[in-house]
C-alpha cells in the first residue's frame, strides 16, 4: 500500500534528530535527515558538495530541487526494505512541502519539536565544541535561527490546515498521543 511518510520539523538544535532516533527505535521507520544527506554529499568532495558546503556554512537553505532530489533518491534506495519514512529537516519552507506533495506524495503527519531560542543557541554552541560542523558557530547559528522563524515555522501553519500537525514533547503523556497517532496512521496501511 501507500508508503507512510512522517515529517519531522523543528529549529536548529531543537532536538528533532534525537526525537527521530526515538521514533525509529520504536517504530522501525527509515530515518532520512536532509542535513545528513547534504553533509554526505559535501564529504564526497564532489563539485556539487563544494557548492552545498558554501551555502550551509552561511546557514542558508540549499536549492529546493537539490535537497528534494536527494531525499527522493534516498527513499527509492530504501523502498523495498522500508516500513515507512521519517523525514527530518524537510520541508524547511512551504514551497518545499508543496513540491514534495507534487513529486512524492502527501505526508501522514507533520511532527514538530518546540524549543526556546535560547535553548537552541545554547545547545548548538555546545555541540559546536565537538561537532566539527561548519555551521555550529555563533554567527551561522543566528542566521539559521532567523531562517527557521522566517521560513520554517510557516510550514507548521501550512500543515495545520490539513490537521496533521502533532507536537512532540518530552513528557510521556504527550508522546503517548503521538504514539497513538502514529499507530493509528500505521493501522491505515494494509
Ligand atoms: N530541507 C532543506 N532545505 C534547504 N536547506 C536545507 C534543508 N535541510 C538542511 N538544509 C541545509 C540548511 C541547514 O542549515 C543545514 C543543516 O541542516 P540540519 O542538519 O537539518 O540542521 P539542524 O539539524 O542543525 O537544524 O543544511
Ligand atoms: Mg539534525
Amino acid at each position: 500500500g501507500e508508503m507512510i511518510v512522517l515529517l519531522m520539523s523543528g529549529g536548529p538544535g531543537s532536538g528533532k534528530g534525537t526525537q527521530c532516533e526515538k521514533i525509529v527505535a520504536k517504530y522501525g521507520y527509515t530515518h532520512l535527515s536532509s542535513g545528513d544527506l547534504l553533509r554526505a554529499e559535501v564529504a564526497s568532495g564532489s563539485e556539487r558538495g563544494k557548492q552545498l558546503q558554501a551555502t550551509m556554512q552561511k546557514g542558508e537553505l540549499v536549492p529546493l530541487d537539490t535537497v528534494l532530489e536527494m531525499i527522493k533518491e534516498a527513499m527509492i534506495a530504501k523502498a523495498d526494505v522500508s516500513k515507512g519514512y521519517l523525514i527530518d529537516g524537510y520541508p524547511r519552507e512551504v514551497k518545499q512541502g508543496e513540491e514534495f506533495e507534487k513529486k512524492i506524495g502527501a505526508p501522514a503527519l507533520l511532527l514538530y519539536v518546540d524549543a526556546k531560542a535560547e535553548t537552541m543557541v545554547k545547545r548548538l554552541m555546545k555541540r559546536g565544541e565537538t561537532s566539527g560542523r561548519a555551521d555550529d558557530n555563533e554567527e551561522t547559528i543566528k542566521k539559521r535561527l532567523d531562517l527557521y522563524y522566517k521560513a520554517t515555522e510557516p510550514v507548521i501553519a501550512y500543515y495545520e490546515k490539513s490537521g496533521i500537525v502533532r507536537k512532540v514533547s518530552r513528557n510521556t503523556d504527550r508522546n503517548m498521543l503521538i504514539q497513538s497517532n502514529i499507530t493509528s496512521v500505521l493501522s491505515l496501511t494494509p
